[in-house]
């Protein structure tokens, strides 16, 4: 007799993508187990810590259009848990006025008519006093962005799902995979079996997907997550509607600068650097590389006058990066039972309710809600390489 526990589907790796997928396959009243590796809540993956960016700037239409349904997931959880995910600041954008991303974000916006301010230089200090704006850069706000409380969002997403009869295990590594029309699964603390599997393994995706045959060009990143202390308290703050903020292509590199208003921490005004060093997922910590901290300290006292240049707090969290920045949501190019969530590249915890629907649907066979065609695996054929 099969010691083996039996589900519709088993979703591997409990982030934010693998919350979701499984609230949203109970919600099709799939009998649905997730796995986790660790005691949750956890801190060592790419989902944890108080608040994300929730905005609808972007450079391509997909993303703009897939958070217009995203928004509405978000609004609707918020109303089944009765708690508040979503705070609405606005996102300041900044960045080279007639190159790199800056046009692009301005055109995206303007053609899928989302609210935005397009601030000059006469009327940048009216609304966002404290600031520098750097010389050749334009300034819009995205009135419809703001802040998702990361954690409570987590929390209240994995308490729905088991409201709805779902499973979760933490503390459960799996340790292998059998594909077949069913398959088995083995963790640290038992085994199970399935019609689907859902893999949203976050920064371990490789070495979990070594288990599958495959490797995907992934590269993980650790990032500093910086808190700067202002100077005087509540400069930067949400009261005074300071708003998030995203410098594309600065001086000081190409890479995004990015912020939050301070109120989670008081006082403390998060800005962050949008790329970090390698960094192997379980020795995340023995990256101690800081030049990233560096540039944010000349970033800092340049252009945000009111904080010390100096990061009072510094937390880990790790980014998977696909080549192109787009996310990997697809089957395994060898099973078509299993299904595959990665590479969301540091910016896929506001599509959270979304990509939870999408990897649904795909597990469920069905026809997808937007056109995946920019995040198939098949992108990579280059680049991929046999774990065999
Ligand atoms: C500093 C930082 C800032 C960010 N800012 C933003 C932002 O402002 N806005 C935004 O939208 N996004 C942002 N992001 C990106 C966003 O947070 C990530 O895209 C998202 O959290 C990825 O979620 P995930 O579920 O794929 O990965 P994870 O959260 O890492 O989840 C994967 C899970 O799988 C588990 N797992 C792995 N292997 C196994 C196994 N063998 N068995 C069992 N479990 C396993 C892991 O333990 C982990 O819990 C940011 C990310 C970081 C790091
Ligand atoms: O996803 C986001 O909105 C942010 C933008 C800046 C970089 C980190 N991620």
């Amino acid at each position: 007799m099969s010691t083996e526990q039996d589900y519709d589907c088993v979703v591997i790796g409990a982030g934010v993508q693998g919350s979701f997928t499984a609230y949203q396959l109970a919600k099709h009243n799939k009998k649905t187990l997730l796995l986790e590796q660790f005691i949750l809540p956890h801190t060592r993956g790419s989902s944890h810590g108080q608040t994300r960016i929730i905005r609808k700037a972007y450079e391509q239409d997909i993303y703009t259009q897939m958070m217009g349904e995203s928004y509405q997931l978000w609004a609707q959880l918020e109303k089944e848990a009765g708690v508040t995910l979503y705070r609405q600041t606005g996102l300041l954008v900044m960045g080279p006025e007639t190159s790199g991303e800056y046009p692009l974000v301005k055109n995206t916006l303007l053609k899928n008519k989302v609210p935005t301010v397009i601030l000059n230089r006469d009327n940048f200090h009216q609304h966002i006093p404290n600031v520098v704006l750097s010389e050749g850069h334009g300034a819009l706000l995205d009135e419809t962005a703001g802040v998702l409380f990361a954690d409570r969002a987590l929390k209240a997403v994995q308490h729905q799902f088991q409201k709805l009869g779902g499973v979760i295990r933490d503390n459960e590594k799996v340790t292998e995979i059998k594909p077949g029309p069913v398959v088995k699964v083995t963790t640290s603390g038992g085994a199970y079996q399935a019609r689907n599997v859902v893999i949203t393994a976050g920064p371990w995706t490789n070495k979990f997907l070594a288990h599958t045959g495959i490797q995907l060009p992934l590269e993980t990143v650790k990032i500093n997550v910086c808190y700067w202390k202002e100077k005087i308290p509540g400069t930067y703050g949400v009261k005074q509607r300071f708003p998030c903020f995203v410098v594309t292509g600065s001086l000081e590199s190409k890479e995004h600068i990015y912020g939050l208003p301070s109120n989670e921490y008081p006082d403390l005004v998060k800005i962050c650097y949008h790329m970090g060093s390698k960094a192997d997922p379980d020795y995340r910590d023995l990256q101690t590389d800081t030049s990233d901290i560096d540039i944010l300290k000349r970033y800092v006292s340049r252009c945000i006058p009111g904080l010390v240049p100096e990061p009072a707090v510094v937390e880990s969290c790790m980014y998977t990066l696909t080549p192109d920045r787009h996310f990997v949501l697809d089957y395994h190019p060898n099973y078509s039972n299993i299904v595959i969530g990665a590479g969301f590249s540091g910016h896929g915890f506001k599509f959270g309710p979304v990509i939870g629907k999408l990897l649904c649907e795909l597990s469920l066979g069905e026809v997808p809600s937007f056109d995946l065609s920019p995040f198939k695996i098949r992108r990579f054929q280059s680049e991929m390489k046999s774990a065999l």
